[in-house]
């Protein structure tokens, strides 16, 4: 497998400090070495810079506007590089925010793509909806077809295009949804699997389905946008919006293995991996940890060896 990695050490999609360290932080627990043991052929494209636009004042409630649609701008055409050098693009956070540049250049290189999004969260308020303000909460709705109509006007947004059909959405590990978004994916028909699902039908009939869901009609190549949060906080505590009741590292594990099987996988993003948010420096290390064995299980390592 051919990866290119791109770091986005970005972090006002929302208000915690530290999650801009991921990048460096997952490249150091040794994901390259793992990679290139596994016999991948990777290229380190190295972590983009982003400005930091002046007077960013909040719109309606949303924050941060103008730097986060500045970095997604800049992450967009970073990662379009990358997959017209023809490899696999595998972008580090960072917030969840990111998911839109990320998405929306994979999208702009491949054409249509289906995407698989792991979380507690389904990230898919409006900026009419969003209860919070912080972008990592909306990165769906920028992105989503049906969703284009329901989307305001917004300062350096004016690039990003709609590129996912909700027909070509999955969710995996949701259990920490707001009203709205809840309305949203039902009147979308979004499919859906909360960890209510992944209980009552264990994680392989889960990404049986999903696939079997997905690949239905055409085979589109695959993005997985991979948030830490979906995997339980006794795992990986190190993170900005925890949830009880995720996923084991054993599940998560599979999802990714899974999902290499299919030979589809075109596009990884792994977010909101925050060193600062851990208690002890094991916390961190437990994080990370899982974050670079999820992605070295995406690029092919499998645990029978
Ligand atoms: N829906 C949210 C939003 O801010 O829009 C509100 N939620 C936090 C809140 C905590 C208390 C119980 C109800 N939920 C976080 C989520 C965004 C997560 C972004 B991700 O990238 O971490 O998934
Ligand atoms: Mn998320
Ligand atoms: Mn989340
Ligand atoms: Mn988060």
């Amino acid at each position: 497998r051919s990866v290119g990695i791109i770091g986005a050490p970005f972090s006002k999609g929302q208000p915690r400090r530290g999650v801009d360290r991921g990048p460096d932080a997952i490249r150091a627990a040794g994901l390259l070495h793992g990679l290139h043991e596994q016999g991948c052929a990777v290229k380190d494209y190295g972590n983009l810079t982003f400005e930091e636009p002046p007077d960013d004042e909040p719109v309606g409630r949303v924050k941060h506007v103008r730097a986060v649609g500045s970095a997604n701008q800049r992450l967009s055409e970073a990662v379009q590089a990358v997959k017209l050098d023809g490899r696999v693009s595998l972008m580090l956070g960072g917030d969840h925010s990111l998911a839109i540049g990320s998405i929306h250049g994979h999208a702009a290189a491949v054409g249509q793509l289906a995407v698989v999004w792991v979380d507690a969260h389904a990230d898919v308020n409006t900026p009419l909806t969003t209860p919070t303000g912080n972008i990592h909460g909306q990165s769906m709705s920028f992105l989503l077809h049906e969703l284009h109509s329901k989307i305001p006007i917004l300062p350096n947004f004016s690039w990003v295009k709609p590129c996912v059909s909700a027909k070509d959405l999955v969710y995996i590990g949701l259990r920490d949804l707001d009203p709205a978004e809840h309305y949203t994916l039902k009147l979308l028909g979004v499919k859906l699997f909360s960890m209510t699902e992944v209980d009552r039908l264990g994680v392989a009939r889960v990404m049986e389905e999903t696939c079997d869901y997905l690949c239905a009609k055409a085979k589109k190549p695959i993005h997985l946008s991979y948030d830490i949060d979906a995997i339980d906080p006794a795992v990986t505590p190190a993170t900005g919006t925890p949830a009880v009741g995720g996923l084991s590292y054993r599940e998560g594990l599979y999802i990714a293995e899974h999902l290499c099987q299919t030979g589809l996988l075109s596009g990884v993003d792994l977010v909101e991996v925050n060193p600062l948010r851990g208690r002890t420096k094991d916390d961190v290390r437990s994080t990370v940890s899982t974050a670079v064995d999820l992605l070295l299980a995406c690029f092919g390592r499998l645990r029978e060896g």
